[in-house]
């Protein structure tokens, strides 16, 4: 009741059960006021699910109004409040009401400082970055300590978006969190008051929370410090927007006489996933050790599937979805990859439903592109898709060139237009001629090879090589749009059909956004959070998707941290499941060699392990050494604690076939 606390469960524990039984308790058998309870979460979708579980089961006990809400509402009521009372206004940039549009204006300043219009991918790590730094409460002045930034001129770009919002009283929500920290700094008495109204803090999913936000709470709570986080380190997969769990290692030295009490029973799962997970998690670093176990039985053992192609993949996907689609979900790293799992299952007629509709496919510029080569393939007088395309292909045309075109009649072909260029050299008749006839040729393809085509006759993939050399992105990232391409262009007669496939996709994507019985989820595994199936498939787990390539590149550099965030994520996805839980690989994706993630080959030797009984923690007797731990379990060799020999290495399958080793 009193005090600070701090509760580290495992997946499926159930910790947002104890954070509101706890509630429940300081109302009825404490007779606390609801009022001076102040219940925090990371996202809306958990404070609302908070509430309806808090209402459900206690509902008809407490008629008083039990609050629940994200650690934004409340500071963006603390703002307000602080405005009214002094006479301020600051203006919110984000969210319908917005006056003005952020990302357009992100957009405007990264153009003015780098003298390029940014990609969307790298607007959305320009978000993430500037996220970063004010959760991270980052000094502006001092960004050597924000590494690994691949953003061209980012101090530059942050200033200015910082000075324009000063001189507008603009604020984004994370100005909302460090303008509070300033708020309650300065001022005493708001602070004193509202110290004296929230007397018990509780905070959900505290793995998510950032450096600002945890400040926020550490001065709210203060000097009483009657704050409960429920945590789990091991599910915090925020940590590229500025999410600082490493504060919870340190929790005791933060609140003096804190308590630390652990839940590690899982009640969700079977014992073949639980045992499974907890070996797999096991591999990080950064972590309080925690020793997830379950009293639930076995069921299916785990699966991990490969494939000679991603096709195989889907094929095998769907078959099984076919024969038993219930209470299933399929889980992705990037959410590109939903839309040729989309276009499968509605082509074998599997219902789904998707809740994270905001897909960068598209409106993708790839994609943006293809349809300007259709455009163009079909009306070769069309001199806006011309216009986008012309330097994306191997026609060699100079910009000098497109505005002579642009000047001439627009009934004409630009391809003749092109022909009569001043002073156009014999070599470059050739180039046209050779483009314009590829273009003529264009439409008489399949779809499929309508894409290839571009790809490789008009040198298109090139141009998306170089381009990605020439920004710094890994040429893997994009690659997947264009595997997506492909695989909804396979069973098309002719490009034109690929327009309205796109269209028929992105209505498809936005009229199935709602829950209902016997449809298939589809969800990111960072949307996977929080949430539970009888069975989970995981797919596209190949190395540079998933971990993703960044983290192996920093990872190789001799930094794990993104690495572990992304086993992590992993973890995340894996404990999603019930029953039955499938984790798929291949060998080729678009005829291009990739290799299965290394979680994969982690998860085969835990998986040997298994069937062999064994898991690190074990207490085990050995005929020759006597009692010890098992400490660390590596291809054939066994680390084991020795009660009277200390650590000792020893071979395995020697030990296990001739009955020298027993698990107590
Ligand atoms: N004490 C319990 N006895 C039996 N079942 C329980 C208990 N606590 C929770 N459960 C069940 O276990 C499952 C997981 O619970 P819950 O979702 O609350 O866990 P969680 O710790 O929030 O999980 P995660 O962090 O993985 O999302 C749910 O199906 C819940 O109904």
């Amino acid at each position: 009741m009193d005090g600070p606390a701090l509760v580290l469960a495992v997946p499926g524990a159930g910790k947002t059960t104890v954070l509101i039984a706890r509630t429940a308790n300081l109302i009825l058998n404490h007779n606390i006021n609801p009022h001076n309870i102040l219940s925090v979460t990371f996202s809306k979708a958990s404070a609302m699910d908070m509430k309806d579980r808090f209402d459900k089961v206690f509902g008809g006990h407490i008629n008083r109004n039990v609050h629940f809400s994200t650690i934004h509402s409340f500071v963006y009521m603390l703002i307000r409040n602080y405005s009214r009372i002094n006479n301020k206004n600051f203006i919110l940039i984000e969210g319908k009401k917005s006056p003005i549009n952020k990302i357009r204006l992100l957009k405007g300043i990264y153009k003015e400082v780098n003298n390029t219009i940014p990609s969307e991918d790298k607007l959305e790590e320009l978000l993430n970055a500037i996220g970063y730094v004010k959760n991270m409460l980052i000094d502006e002045n001092d960004f050597s300590k924000y590494k690994n930034l691949n953003i061209k001129d980012f101090k530059n770009i942050y200033k200015q978006y910082e000075s324009f919002k000063k001189e507008n009283n603009y604020i984004d929500f994370d100005d909302m969190l460090t303008l509070s920290i300033d708020i309650l700094n300065k001022n005493p008495l708001i602070l004193s008051n509202i110290r004296d109204r929230y007397k018990y803090i509780q905070v959900d999913e505290g793995q998510d929370t950032s450096k600002a936000q945890n400040e926020i709470i550490r001065l709210l709570s203060a000097p009483r410090n009657n704050i409960f986080i429920v945590a789990d380190d091991d599910q915090s997969i925020y940590g590229f927007r500025g999410a600082y769990p490493e504060y919870l290692l340190t929790f005791d030295k933060l609140y003096k006489n804190s308590k630390i009490f652990f839940m590690e029973q899982n009640y969700r799962s079977s014992s073949n996933i639980v045992d499974t997970s907890n070996e797999f998690i096991k591999s990080n670093f950064i972590r309080y050790n925690k020793n997830l176990h379950t009293k639930n039985p076995e069921n299916l053992p785990v699966t991990i599937a490969k494939f000679k192609n991603d096709l195989k993949q889907y094929e095998y996907l769907f078959d099984e979805l076919k024969v038993n689609s219930k209470d299933a979900a399929v889980l992705f790293r990037n959410n590109i990859s939903a839309i040729a799992i989309i276009d499968g299952l509605l082509k074998n007629d599997i219902p789904f439903y998707i809740r994270d509709s905001k897909i960068n496919f598209f409106e993708h510029w790839i994609i943006r592109d293809i349809l300007s080569f259709i455009t163009l393939a079909y009306d070769n007088t069309d001199i806006h898709a011309f216009e986008r395309i012309y330097y994306k292909m191997n026609g060699y045309i100079s910009k000098a060139q497109v505005q002579f075109v642009k000047k001439k009649s627009s009934s004409e072909s630009v391809f003749d237009k092109l022909m009569e260029f001043p002073d156009i050299k014999f070599f470059q008749k050739n180039n046209i001629r050779r483009i314009r006839d590829k273009f003529n040729a264009l439409k008489k393809w399949s779809a499929k090879d309508f894409v290839d085509s571009v790809l490789y006759d008009l040198e298109y993939d090139q141009f998306l090589r170089d381009n990605s050399k020439r920004y710094g992105q890994a040429y893997e990232n994009i690659k997947i749009i264009i595997s997506t391409l492909h695989f909804i262009s396979q069973s098309l007669s002719n490009p034109l059909e690929i327009l309205d496939r796109l269209d028929f996709l992105k209505k498809s994507l936005y009229a199935n956004r709602t829950f209902q019985e016997g449809k298939i989820r589809l969800s990111t595994l960072h949307s996977s959070k929080g949430l539970e199936f009888e069975r989970v498939f995981m797919v596209d787990l190949i190395d540079s998707e998933f971990p993703s390539g960044s983290s192996i590149d920093e990872y190789d550099l001799g930094n794990s941290k993104s690495l572990e965030e992304e086993r992590r994520l992993f973890y995340v996805g894996m404990t999603r499941a019930k029953k039955d839980l499938k984790l798929i690989t291949y060998k080729s994706r678009d005829g291009e060699e990739v290799f299965q993630s290394r979680f994969i080959s982690e998860l085969e030797k835990i998986l040997s392990h298994c069937e062999l009984g064994i898991h690190n923690g074990d207490r085990v007797n050995h005929k020759s050494f006597g009692e010890g731990i098992v400490l660390d379990i590596n291809d054939d060799m066994i680390t084991i604690d020795f009660k009277s020999y200390g650590k000792k290495k020893i071979s395995l399958s020697i030990s296990l076939e001739n009955n020298l080793l027993k698990i107590i």
